[in-house]
């Protein structure tokens, strides 16, 4: 369940080398051994027998993993074929024992030149070439062979990492291997749970290669993916704690939506409706009058509470006192869906930050109204958790830098803006980022494409805020809600048998 950068990675190496001792020419066996396993089994589910294979060997350690793969295959039989990148007078330390054992076994290789491979002649690739010691573009003649092999439409085993991708962000550099599988060592990496370098991986999968798993614990290691096991190890809740039988609707607390105007009533509809859905006990719906008129039975399990709005459809700056009032006696609060701007609107939220003692959820609009704030950079440190929720271009507006360099370096970017201002932060997207106060980062791979419509966000929004309001704590709220959010995004692509088609409140339906 741990995730790590490639440095992280080096250090739990280096840990398990000079402090525990196992050298690192086992770890090296282990890999390799782990690799011809997975191409063993992996080729005796195919119709044909898929046993003659090339093997693209690097100069480095990945290179090496990828040598003790190739002696296990031709010991169970395989015909393989090594193709090194480069020549072996550019090899040191482990890399130049297992290029001896080759030699030593008269293991067929040559050195990679470029159009001369007749890659039609086999079942299968091994990329052995990059791994996390990866600096930048691979360069010739790195860059023609992984460009060849993916064009030979070969299915493309990497080792480690495919070839071509930053370990770190998911970046992929041009070329990158584009992989059938990954055999990833020890632990997953970065670059393989975040876009587009999940999608470069193919299916992932880790192997042990003999560093023991609580050295990523003394590491310490704070990246995990969302599983069931790091709810239960990391936040502490029991995905499937059954209801105590003698509660009341009280039990499972009250939430206040603060959301909606003429223009974006449903916004304030899903969002209130996905907090009743994942299972708070009551939800009010504070919004403009003009708008309640037209709400009045349409979600009749929510309550509404018409606020002044000179028939306008709009919030305004005197409606912080009502807000404030009403707050005083619920479990959370969510702000932002379909809130939309308008004058005073970051004095506004500011005295409703300052006047509510419960647990926050900020999404859309209110991100944009404190992007905008000329001094937001104090007005939240209070006593109150803070969850914000925003996608790549409004945390790109938090954080006064481009969408695109948010994108290329999501874990960085959620885990510096959450430990600066002390609150958590859910940077939406494929592979959504959930970043904690303490740097603590969560990596969700539950959801799908056909999320990408409008209103999925009101419903992450009011999802998470109805968790609060059960007694969930902050982070475990974010993640269950993140968590369910996807999968209820998958059960309901499945069920219509179609991504494209899918919307928001189908997410809610299948909650
Ligand atoms: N460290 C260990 O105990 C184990 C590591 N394992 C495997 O080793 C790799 C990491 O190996 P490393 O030697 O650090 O480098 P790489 O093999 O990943 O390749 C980098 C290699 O290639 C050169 N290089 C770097 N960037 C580029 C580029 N853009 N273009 C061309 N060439 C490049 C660089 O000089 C290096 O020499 C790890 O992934 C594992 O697969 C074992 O699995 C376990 C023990
Ligand atoms: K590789």
């Amino acid at each position: 369940m741990h995730v790590v950068t490639s440095v992280e990675m080096r250090k739990l190496d280096q840990y398990t080398i000079e402090t525990i001792g196992i050298p690192s020419i086992v770890l090296m066996e282990n890999a390799g051994r782990e690799v011809a396993n997975e191409i063993i089994f992996w080729s005796e589910q195919q119709k044909h027998r898929a046993k003659k294979w090339l093997i693209l060997v690097g100069k480095g350690n990945n290179g090496g993993d990828g040598l003790v793969a190739a002696r296990h295959l031709i010991e169970a039989g395989f015909d393989i074929k090594i193709i090194y990148a480069q020549s072996s007078d550019t090899f040191k330390g482990d890399m130049i024992i297992q290029y001896k054992i080759t030699k030593n076994i008269n293991l067929s290789s040559s050195v990679y030149q470029k159009d001369t491979i007749s890659w039609t002649e086999y079942d299968g690739i091994i990329d052995a070439l990059l791994g996390t010691g990866t600096k930048g573009t691979p360069k010739e003649p790195y860059s023609s062979l992984i460009d060849e092999a993916n064009a030979s439409g070969l299915p493309i085993f990497s080792i480690d990492i495919p070839s071509g991708l930053d370990a770190d962000t998911g970046m992929i550099y041009q070329p990158c291997i584009q992989a059938h599988q990954t055999i990833t060592l020890a632990f997953l990496k970065c670059g393989l749970v975040q876009s587009p370098g999940a999608e470069a991986s193919g299916n992932v999968i880790v192997k042990p290669i003999g560093i023991p798993i609580s050295s990523a614990e003394n590491y310490p290691i704070h990246t995990y993916v969302l599983q069931p096991s790091v709810f239960t190890k990391k936040l502490n809740v029991d995905i499937n704690l059954p209801r105590n039988v003698n509660t009341h609707k009280g039990t499972y607390g009250h939430v206040l939506v603060i959301a909606g105007t003429i223009q974006m009533s449903g916004a304030g509809l899903l969002c209130s409706k996905a907090a009743l859905r994942s299972g708070s006990g009551l939800v009010t719906w504070i919004l403009p009058k003009t708008v309640a008129k037209h709400m009045l039975g349409v979600l009749p399990e929510a309550m509404l509470f018409p606020i002044e709005d000179k028939n306008s459809g709009q919030w305004s700056l005197p409606s912080t006192e009502n807000i404030i009032n009403v707050s005083k006696n619920k479990e959370s609060i969510v702000i932002g869906p379909g809130l939309g701007r308008f004058k005073d609107d970051e004095l506004w939220l500011q005295k409703i930050w300052e006047g509510v003692n419960s647990p926050v959820v900020l999404d859309a609009d209110a991100l944009n109204i404190i992007s905008d704030a000329e001094h937001f950079k104090d007005w939240h440190r209070n006593k109150i958790p803070i969850i914000i929720t925003p996608h790549p271009g409004e945390m790109a507006r938090l954080m006064n830098c481009t969408t695109n360099e948010i994108q290329e370096n999501r874990i960085q970017k959620a885990r510096a803006y959450a430990v600066k201002h002390q609150l958590i932060v859910v940077l939406k997207g494929a592979h959504t980022i959930i970043a904690l106060p303490n740097g603590s980062i969560y990596i969700n791979n539950t959801g799908n494409a056909g999320m990408a419509t409008g209103g999925a966000g009101d419903v992450l929004a009011g999802m998470i805020a109805g968790l609060l309001a059960q007694g969930f704590s902050a982070e475990q709220a974010a993640a269950l809600g993140v968590y369910h959010h996807g999968l209820a995004g998958d059960r309901a692509a499945a069920k219509r048998n179609s991504q494209n088609s899918l919307i928001a409140g189908d997410i809610i339906e299948e909650l």
